[in-house]
């Protein structure tokens, strides 16, 4: 049956010939030959025996990589050579070449195949009117074919595996090892002409979240597109490559000035941040690119894409959604971030974190209704090391799941001390990043914590960031419901400062908004600031939410958050984070009488051990 379909598949192939497929060949000799007038079915066939020691001297150049259209040749020779009368020829299906044949007056072919049956060309056979093959000539023409079908397969899988090594699958755009080839060969271009070249750096902004939360299918159509939108604004003879994950590189050559670069960085900037249409959703993506140019930056590849990578981080601390272009300091600090990171890694293994409580006091009746648990990370040689510069490595590497972990375990086992020193309604605020919020199964890691330090839910307040909540609404609705059923409190950081801040109010099960420091440090000086304050405080009353004040650094601050309600205030001017052992004379008189079994240590020591 798939013998028949292919033979089909020949003649249909054969009777196509003149218009759709493309000679792989030059035949035109041939067809001279025949139009010419020399006739060829006068040639003598050749021997059983040549033709066996013929085909065995293609076969031998097959597997010795001969060119493939010296082979083709050869192939269509030894045709020739058996079928007495006719000129041969040999059509691929993807030949780019469209060189229409000459009209033949019979014409017979036979498919060639690839070991799996799908048709690559045709093997077609030209002859007088009214001539039609023997069976023997058959056999011959089909021989041929067969051994055309596996020179064309073997060269195929051949170019296949050459641009597998220097492409990326994903994308298909060229990989690291081609674009290093490329940069050093616009280098040596570069230098012969004078004329500079920019590399661009992409990473875009949190696709981690994207790729966790919405799925790795997701997350490559998202790369496909971006890659399609790259390709889309460069030049012919520029390069995007892709050098994994959500980094891409645009090299830029033959610039006329090296500024112009940055005008290509900006329309990248503008291109990408346009939303994407995936089935039924819109994703925004944003990205943040670094630039480097030749001469001005560097001399060689490896240092440009290190200078590029450094001015790219530049932009991921400026905000994001943006370029920075390459200056001198940006190196030194790359440098020390690679050494940051390492630093950190150890961290973990050497117990270097300690959790410092800054509490958040009730105004109506100034005592110590919460306390919130900050990360501290004391370096024997860096010092202390602000959560701001290692919570985004943290995330970066992953390590941020074992940090978590320790910070829930330990701020729950501190917690438990001053429960059992007799105040019980005190309420522990932990903050959760938003990777670790969606990478980690949460639920899981606060039941255990619950268990292992015997404490209420409701003494436990979850600190979500509005990044958290922003991707698969589904996924985190889930958690959050889960959240709520063990019974703890969920707080949203940072409030009003996202640009959907209402909607997560509506959407999620949140019980407190902590109003962004931003807001508290314009209170007393902007009118619109205390009117948007105000109004805040007034919806979450009526949704029974509970507000916490952060940053408060100043006496009228306080007063005038007092005077709107503001259930808690929290900063500076009330108390710095500080040590268990500095807070817990500030916790003041005990609800209840300390419980006999925990009186021994009521300030527990916040650096346990991470494997605890
Ligand atoms: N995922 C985790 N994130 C954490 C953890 N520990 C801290 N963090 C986050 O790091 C950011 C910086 O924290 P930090 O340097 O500790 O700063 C906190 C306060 O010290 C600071 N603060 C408090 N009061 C004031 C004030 O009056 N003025 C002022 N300028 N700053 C003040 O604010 C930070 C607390 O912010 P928030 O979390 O929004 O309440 C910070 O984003 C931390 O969240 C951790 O364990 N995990």
């Amino acid at each position: 049956m798939l013998i028949a379909a292919a033979l089909f598949a020949g003649l249909v192939a054969g009777l196509l010939l003149a218009r759709a497929w493309r000679p792989l060949l030059d035949r035109r000799r041939r067809w001279q030959h025949s139009i010419a007038g020399v006739d060829s079915r006068e040639a003598p066939t050749v021997s059983a025996r040549e033709a066996l020691s013929e085909q065995g001297h293609i076969l031998e150049m097959i597997a010795t990589r001969a060119p493939m259209p010296e082979v083709l040749d050869r192939l269509v020779q030894l045709a020739e050579s058996q079928v007495k009368g006719v000129s041969a020829s040999i059509l691929l299906l993807d030949n780019p070449d469209p060189t229409p044949l000459p009209a033949p007056g019979t014409g017979w072919s036979t498919p060639i195949l690839s070991h799996s049956e799908a048709v690559l060309g045709s093997f077609v056979v030209h002859a007088q009117d009214g001539w039609a093959p023997t069976a023997h000539q058959r056999h011959c023409i089909e021989s041929a074919a067969r051994l055309a079908g596996i020179a064309i397969e073997r060269q195929r899988s051949e170019q296949r595996i050459r641009h597998m090594a220097h492409h990326d699958e994903l994308t298909g755009l060229p990989n690291r090892a081609l674009l290093q080839d490329r940069m050093t060969q616009a280098l040596g271009q570069a230098r012969r002409t004078g004329r500079p070249l920019a590399l661009l750096f992409l990473d875009l902004d949190g696709f981690k979240y994207i790729n966790d939360s919405l799925g790795h299918e997701v997350g490559d159509r998202l790369l496909r597109a971006v890659a399609g939108r790259l390709q889309a604004i460069v030049r012919q003879g520029d390069t995007v490559a892709r050098l994994g994950g959500d980094e891409f590189v645009v090299m830029l050559v033959d610039l006329p000035r090296a500024d112009e670069a940055a005008l290509v960085a900006h329309e990248i900037v503008q291109a990408l941040s346009r939303p994407l249409r995936f089935d039924e959703r819109l994703l925004h993506v944003t990205a943040s690119l670094g630039l480097a140019t030749f001469p001005a930056d560097g001399d060689s590849a490896e240092l440009l894409l290190k200078q590029a990578d450094a001015a790219m981080y530049r932009a991921k601390a400026e905000g994001r959604n943006g370029f920075q272009c390459y200056t001198r300091d940006m190196g030194l600090q790359a440098l020390q971030r690679v050494e940051l990171q390492s630093a950190l890694r150890l961290a973990v293994e050497h117990d270097q974190f300690e959790l410092h409580y800054q509490p958040q006091v009730a105004p109506e009746s100034g005592r110590i209704v919460a306390v919130e648990a900050l990360l501290r990370w004391r370096h024997p040689v860096l010092g202390n090391v602000s959560p701001d510069r290692f919570i985004p490595l943290a995330e970066e590497t992953g390590l941020i799941a074992p940090i978590g972990r320790w910070v829930l375990r330990s701020a729950g086992r501190q917690l438990q001390a001053w429960h059992a020193a007799g105040h019980t309604r005190l309420v522990m605020a932990v903050n959760l990043s938003a990777r670790q919020f969606i990478t980690q199964d949460i639920p899981q890691l606060v039941r255990e914590t619950l268990e292992l330090c015997g404490l209420p839910p409701q003494a436990l307040e979850l600190e979500l960031t509005e990044t958290a909540l922003m991707h698969n609404a589904e996924s985190v609705h889930a958690t959050l419901s889960t959240l709520k059923a063990i019974g703890v409190l969920l707080a949203l950081d940072d409030f009003g400062t996202g640009y959907s801040s209402l909607n997560h109010l509506r959407r999620f099960p949140i019980d407190t908004i902590k109003i962004d420091k931003s807001f508290t440090a314009e209170i007393a000086t902007s009118d619109d600031t205390a009117a948007i304050v105000r109004a805040i405080v007034e919806m979450a009353g009526s949704l029974g939410v509970e507000i916490v004040a952060e940053g408060v650094e100043h006496e009228q601050q306080l007063r005038l958050l007092a005077a709107l309600h503001c259930h808690r205030v929290q900063g500076y001017h009330i108390g710095r984070p500080m040590p268990a052992a500095e807070l817990a004379p500030l916790l003041g008189v005990p609800d209840e009488p300390p419980s006999c079994d925990l009186m021994l240590d009521e300030t527990h020591d916040a650096a346990t051990p991470l494997a605890s």
